[in-house]
């Protein structure tokens, strides 16, 4: 059994070796994937924590690469100062993508960003304010011979610095800890490929990803993956998922072309998997990346098991809403048998979307659609202790320890690495940290704010309002032997990171959301004083809306990084902040890093996809038999007192238009009723969606017939002229009064489709409208928008066959049953010389609402109170039933005719 872990990025990616590449000649051994440095290295330019920096950004324009050999690089991988070691931040950051200059170019020749004409705008400004820092980097080209060199290339497999690093972290700890074995991972090389297409080195690099790794490439077009991830993943999901709606028209560009582009690597991914895939198998999908594969996996593979998790957050249905595509990303995560979120928060908002946008009904455990139930559940995700506590006592974390012990000797550090775009709120944090300064002159020149920020692709407004402010405070406070922010535009390296958490006196997280946020994690535990002794338990200053907030119990300091004063007295209550205080926050918020590790969530999860995967399937496999006629023939002629609970549309006729009077009495079932009536041991009830007056017309042959209106709204017993009426009328106007107007505005918006009100529902019908495809969106916003207005009215809209149903919640065809059977069991009690106790129940239906009746007829048999229940579901669709019935109505009307006529 293998488990595919399929994530955007694999782990690692090829790095290539260029004829008069001057920057690292290397000999190569495909074999063992290594080059052997020819120069030692002259210079140390790796990014670092002391290389002098210009206030404003980086001296040169950015590479990804180091100018001169990297010292760290290893046999395994390069840029990892530790030898053999796979790890780095749990919370990495992705580089852009096709930057690098040992790998090929991207030939995506997709129109220019959207905001590349804001960037121009931002470029002249600074330009005129004398800056040069901005510069965007110069547009890569390629050309028909840069492809032929890297088709002729020498290459070798190194990591990735792309990716998400907690979830990589996490499966290496769960294979470390003996909890994962077979496992394969499937993903992109996070590189541009067209210059490999046709060549045999493609070839080779597959094969040796498969064979010495356990990696399943994912090959796409450069345009594909362009769109894909530049595009449709950065600038409309990404800002989404955060809260942030991309509302003005350079975004609304993108919204057409690149949702194709999405589509095709999501296909890429699926087909990639589908070709490997064998029984038994386990597929995990992660995050907002890959939303349309477990449901493209699941049109072809029926019975693969399947996991989605998303490593961000997920909004309020208010926001997801606003996607065009918003259908489509949830029913491609519903293809899933298991979807979980790091939090509860998530789980809800996702839970309250589907119900809103599919009109699928949602329970706490999950979803149930037509013929599935999909699980849903939240788990957060977590750091790898074990591998951390090894790589901060390498010498490099301690060289680097010392020297910052020297450079910030008497200062207090706050400290912080985060990803350079909105979501993350380096503005908001630079603001707040200007206000505690000028709010705080005791604090000037004692305070360094190290503030490492990782590229997030485009130059853009934010690099330039977040430079400004750092040139502010630094004019403002700065003096010869002090700056008060030390910002570095660049990545710093693994030892300088961990130096940098062991160090620090306070973590500043200001971002306004964000999924998780591990390097909070790694912090508190590079907090525990066995590295610096004189240094720990420091505070910990973190947004309300992370995810990882909601984790700690506000040990932290919590913030709303809107709030800049409210971030600034943080920072002042951080830094002020008594041992013991700091003590006592700082061990429960270890207790929850060190107890939720990385390797539990990963464990925890797979566990939870084989349990759900096995009870969904057993539900769905539970080979529910035909009815058996002998063996219910034979109970129902041993009972004495017998109830027949019977569906009407769909069992004892065939179903009519909804939205019309049934047009005749249909003479076969009403015989086959009366023939069970002329037996006094029978009691018989009807139950349908169906106003009263309607069924008091189609059955008023039918004496001592019990009916159930408008789905248990309203109930008439056996031999009584009377309805009762079971709903609260007055909630029932109350709601009414609200789903009106609702219903009319889209009444008038849609030609052709039309209201019905029932005395407890309201029904908008599209089946004939003009236009059906655009009928059917607006029925399914009308019911979001009822779902929505009438949350706490008890009431809800759900999709009906061509049909928008508002109901309300709190009686069902299950309520009036239980009703029915209370009725019947007292007038036992008040006549026990001749009453009997029901000890025959046959409830027979095929909609959803019958499968609440089955399921409390099946407990009333399993509990003993009646003798023989016999639940009878008609069609194929799973169910709660114990027998089925494949032959429609009539197999029903002979079923009931033959015990009729054995009595
Ligand atoms: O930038 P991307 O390539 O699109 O990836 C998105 C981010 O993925 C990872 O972060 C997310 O997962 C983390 C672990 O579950 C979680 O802590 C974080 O809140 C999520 O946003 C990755 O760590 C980030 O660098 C990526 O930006």
């Amino acid at each position: 059994m293998t488990v595919f872990i399929c994530s955007l990025f694999l782990p690692k990616t090829i790095q290539f070796s260029l004829p008069g590449n001057s920057r690292r000649r290397h000999t190569i051994s495909k074999r063992q994937g290594a080059f052997a440095p020819a120069q030692p290295p002259a210079v140390d330019v790796t990014p670092s924590l002391f290389t002098r920096q210009p206030d404003i950004t980086p001296p040169h324009t950015p590479v990804d690469e180091p100018t001169t050999p990297d010292p760290f690089a290893n046999e395994d991988g390069f840029r990892i100062q530790f030898p053999h070691s796979d790890n780095s931040p749990a919370d990495k950051g992705s580089k852009s993508w096709g930057g690098r200059a040992d790998q090929p170019k991207s030939r995506a020749n997709t129109p220019p960003p959207a905001d590349i004409f804001e960037s121009r705008r931002t470029l002249q400004k600074a330009t005129e304010l004398g800056r040069r820092g901005i510069v965007k980097p110069r547009a890569l080209m390629r050309s028909e011979s840069h492809d032929k060199v890297f088709a002729s290339a020498q290459w070798r497999v190194v990591n990735a610095d792309q990716g998400n690093g907690g979830l990589r972290n996490a499966a290496m700890a769960a294979a470390r800890d003996g909890k994962l074995s077979d496992y394969t991972w499937v993903g992109t090389l996070g590189m541009p490929t067209d210059a490999l297409e046709g060549t045999q080195q493609k070839q080779d690099i597959e094969d040796t990803l498969a064979t010495e790794h356990d990696m399943l490439p994912v090959f796409c077009s450069d345009k594909d993956f362009d769109g894909h991830y530049s595009h449709f993943c950065k600038q409309m999901l990404w800002p989404v998922f955060h809260y942030q709606i991309p509302d003005n028209p350079k975004s609304k560009a993108y919204e057409d072309h690149s949702w194709k582009y999405y589509v095709n690597v999501n296909q890429a991914f699926a087909d990639k998997i589908i070709q490997n895939w064998k029984h038994g198998d386990v597929i995990w999908i992660h995050d907002y990346h890959l939303l349309l594969v477990p449901g493209m996996i699941r049109k072809k593979l029926p019975e693969a098991k399947i996991g989605f998790f998303l490593h961000v957050a997920f909004p309020s249905s208010e926001v997801f809403r606003c996607l065009a595509v918003r259908k489509e990303l949830l029913e491609g995560m519903l293809g899933a048998n298991l979807i979980g979120f790091q939090i509860q928060e998530y789980t809800r908002h996702f839970l309250l979307t589907c119900s809103r946008i599919l009109t699928v009904e949602a329970t706490p455990e999950g979803l149930q659609l037509e013929d599935r139930f999909v699980d849903v559940v939240h788990l957060a995700i977590g750091i790898d202790p074990i591998s951390l506590n090894k790589h901060r006592a390498e010498p490099e974390v301690m060289k680097w320890l010392s020297v910052m012990q020297e450079r910030y000797q008497g200062k207090k550090l706050i400290v912080a690495r985060d990803k350079l775009d909105h979501v993350r709120g380096v503005r908001q944090k630079l603001l707040a940290y200007e206000l505690f300064l000028n709010k705080n002159p005791e604090w000037r020149e004692n305070t360094v704010l190290i503030q490492v920020a990782l590229s997030s692709g485009e130059p853009s407004e934010l690099d330039a309002a977040v430079s400004d402010i750092v040139t502010r405070v630094n004019s403002s406070w700065a003096n010869l032997a002090y700056q008060p922010v030390v910002y570095l535009k660049q990545d710093i390296d693994y030892a300088q990171y961990l130096a940098l958490l062991s160090i620090a006196d306070a973590l500043m997280i200001t971002s306004q959301r964000e999924g998780m946020n591990l390097t909070s994690h790694e912090y508190l535990f590079c907090q525990d004083g066995k590295i610096l002794p004189d240094k720990k338990h420091g505070s910990l200053i973190l947004s309300e809306f992370t995810g990882t907030s909601s984790l700690f119990g506000k040990n932290e300091l919590s913030v709303n990084p809107w709030d800049y004063r409210q971030c600034a007295d943080a920072i002042k209550q951080a830094l002020e902040m008594g041992e013991e205080e700091k003590t006592r926050r700082w061990e429960n918020l270890y207790k929850c890093v060190v107890h939720q590790t990385g390797s539990h969530w990963f464990t925890e999860l797979l566990g939870h996809l084989d349990r759900s995967y096995d009870e969904q399937h057993k539900r769905d496999q539970t080979y529910v038999p035909r009815l058996s006629m002998n063996s219910v023939s034979a109970q129902y002629a041993s009972a004495q007192r017998r109830l027949f609970i019977l569906d009407y549309e769909g069992t004892l006729v065939s179903w009519g238009p909804v939205n019309q009077i049934i047009p005749v009495s249909p003479q076969r079932t009403l015989d086959v009723l009366n023939d069970l009536l002329l037996d006094e041991r029978n009691t018989v009830y009807v139950m349908s969606g169906r106003r009263p007056e309607e069924l008091d017309r189609v059955f008023r042959r039918v004496p001592n017939l019990g009916l159930i209106a408008e789905n248990g709204c309203f109930l008439k017993d056996c031999g009584s002229d009377e309805w009762l009426e079971m709903a609260d009328a007055s909630q029932i106007t109350n709601w009414k009064e609200s789903v009106k107007p609702i219903m009319q505005y889209y009444l008038e918006r849609t030609p052709g489709s039309q209201i019905e009100e029932r005395r407890c529902s309201l029904l908008f019908h599209y089946n004939n409208a003009e236009d059906y495809d655009t009928a059917s969106r607006q029925a399914s916003d009308c019911a979001s928008h009822v779902n929505d207005a009438c949350e706490s009215q008890r009431v809800h809209a759900l999709a009906a066959d061509g049909a928008i149903l508002v109901e309300p919640l709190d009686w069902t065809k299950c309520t009036a049953a239980q009703c029915v059977f209370e009725q019947l069991s007292k007038s036992v009690k008040s006549d026990e010389a001749h009453g009997k106790p029901v000890d025959f129940l046959m409830v027979v239906g095929d909609g959803r609402e019958d499968e609440k009746v089955f399921k409390w007829a099946n407990n009333l048999g399993s509990q003993e109170k009646i003798e023989h229940v016999v639940t009878v579901s008609l069609g194929s669709r799973s169910t709660e039933a114990t027998a089925t019935l494949t032959q429609g109505v009539s197999g029903v009307l002979n079923c009931l005719q033959r015990l009729a006529s054995s009595s």
